[in-house]
């Protein structure tokens, strides 16, 4: 038993998302472990940071302290089903960062009685600036309780979250939160190309007109809504452009966005 090795299965983006941030904090790879079927992936992230990786799931996790269940929703039954009899025997932390799959999902496919914490972080983990939120079943301790928490602290920010039924909603708003910012470069990208703009001029704009005003949110304190104010002057530019955006049911648009991941959360819960 290696309580303190910490176990990966599944080795995709969001595995490979925290392994880099756990590397870039301080880590020792040979404490971080992962199951990944692709040997592709396997070999990529033994070269890229030297953590030891194996084919299989029970490989990985056999008497690491920590297991990250890191693999689609889709195949999570089968994954926990293949774990179950060694978590009978270690009783791991487990933290499933899967959207939609609740703890007593979890806890029951891994055979019961298991301290499951359920996180949902974002991609931004990469770069250590990554959101996610955290809930943990009656089983997790105290300890296990701050073990989660630095290690998803390696990605970023984290915020506990008391009710396991909203989850749902911060998958929807930070978990998938950052393909919407994405969506919104390429469109305004793709809008300033049409406006006459070379697509380097207008991708250069974009990229740091998005990185400011996200600086802006996180370190002037003040609300969105202040800070668009004071973009807008009266009878100018952007007050053509809120205008347009509004009456074109913008922010409508949002909300059924984000009740559209909400309800995907749920379903894939299989509630
Ligand atoms: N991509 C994102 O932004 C976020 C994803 N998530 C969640 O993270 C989980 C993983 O998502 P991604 O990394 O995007 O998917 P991914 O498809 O990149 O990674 C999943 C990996 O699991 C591997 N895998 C499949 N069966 C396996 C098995 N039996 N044992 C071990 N590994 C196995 C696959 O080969 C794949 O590399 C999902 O449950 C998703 O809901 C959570 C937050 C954000
Ligand atoms: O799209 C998904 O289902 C996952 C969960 C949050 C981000 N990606």
């Amino acid at each position: 038993m290696t309580p303190h090795a910490i176990a990966f299965i599944g080795g995709g983006n969001m595995a490979r998302s925290l392994i880099g941030g756990l590397i870039r904090t301080g880590r020792a790879p040979e404490s971080l472990r992962v199951a990944e079927p692709v040997a592709a992936l396997r070999e990529a992230l033994a070269a890229d940071f030297g953590v030891r990786v194996r084919e299989a799931g029970p490989e990985a996790a056999d008497g690491a302290g920590t297991w990250v269940l890191a693999v689609k929703p889709q195949v999570m039954r089968e994954v926990c089903e293949g774990l179950a009899t060694l978590a009978q025997i270690h009783r791991p932390l487990v933290v499933s960062i899967a959207a939609g799959i609740p703890t007593a999902r979890i806890d029951q496919w891994l055979g019961g009685g298991q301290a499951v914490v359920r996180a949902m972080p974002n991609t931004p983990a990469l770069l250590g600036a990554g959101a996610t939120g955290l809930f943990a079943n009656a089983a997790v301790g105290g300890g296990q309780r701050e073990e989660a928490e630095t290690l998803m602290q390696a990605a970023g920010l984290t915020a506990w979250i008391p009710d396991e039924a909203l989850m749902d909603a911060v998958t929807a708003v930070s978990g998938s939160g950052p393909a919407y910012v994405f969506l919104l470069a390429e469109a305004m990208q793709a809008a300033g190309e049409a406006q006459g703009l070379a697509p380097d001029t207008a991708r250069t704009l974009v990229l740091q007109t998005l990185l400011g005003a996200a600086r802006m949110l996180s370190e002037s304190g003040e609300p969105a809504a202040v800070l668009r104010q004071r973009v807008t002057s009266p009878g100018g530019t952007t007050q053509a452009a809120i205008e347009s955006f509004e009456a074109n049911g913008f922010r409508d648009l949002v909300s059924q966005a984000i009740a559209a991941a909400t309800r995907r959360g749920r379903e894939l819960s299989g509630g």
